[in-house]
């Protein structure tokens, strides 16, 4: 077996429920899963080749588990991550103040990983306006007050998760010249090591 290089650590982050698997599954397969929610247990992986201008990229994406209790051990997840998605949930306003936690542990530990705030279901408030729970306009300024980039999202739609939104915000983040991690893979395979509950 080959080896792969991973050219950069991109982390999912946020509140149990909130959609980090479900955008994950949507950007990297193009599909959204149905059937009763599976919570990740611990961590699961991805690996996700970009094309940043002429040349291909591989992201390796950490998908973490939001339950508190593994709260430890996303914190071994986001070391070294050049990008977090930190995601909250459009209509769960607890969710965003989780969302601050994470920011707030970022800034403090990691302060080169770039920010990304992920509102996701965009499409539960499509269909009724009073579903939402976080304003668009507050989150914009708490992202520029962070210097985070801000995007609202559907895995279900796949609104804002292909090229034009999430992509090109990651692959403007990360170069091919990034240092590589060999994770004894073949180069081009996806490998998703999910842990989920049943
Ligand atoms: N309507 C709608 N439902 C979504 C969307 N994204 C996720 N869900 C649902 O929300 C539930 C939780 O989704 P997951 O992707 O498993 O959430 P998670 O953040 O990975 O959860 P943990 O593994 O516990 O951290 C599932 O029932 C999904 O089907 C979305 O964009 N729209």
């Amino acid at each position: 077996m080959s080896a792969m290089r991973v050219d950069a650590k991109v982390v999912m982050l946020g509140k149990e429920s909130v959609g980090k698997t479900s955008l994950v599954e949507r950007y990297v397969h193009h599909r959204f899963l149905v059937g009763p929610y599976q919570n990740t247990i611990g961590a699961a992986f991805v690996a996700k080749p970009i094309q940043v201008g002429e040349k291909v990229i591989t992201l390796g994406i950490w998908d973490t588990a939001g339950s508190e209790r593994y709260e430890a051990m996303s914190r071994i997840y986001y070391r070294g991550a050049r990008a977090a998605i930190v995601c909250y949930d459009l209509t769960d306003s607890s969710s965003f103040q989780r969302a601050r936690f994470w920011v707030k542990e970022l800034q403090n530990c990691e302060e080169h990983c770039k920010i990304y705030l992920c509102g996701t279901k965009s499409d539960l408030i499509g269909g009724d306006r009073s579903l939402r729970q976080i304003d668009y306009h507050d989150t914009q300024d708490f992202a520029d007050e962070i210097g985070a980039l801000h995007f609202e999202t559907s895995s279900k739609t796949g609104n804002n998760v292909g090229e034009s939104h999430l992509q090109s915000s990651l692959s403007n983040c990360v170069s091919a010249e990034e240092t590589g991690v060999d994770l004894g893979q073949k180069k081009d395979s996806y490998f998703y090591s999910c842990c989920h509950n049943n």
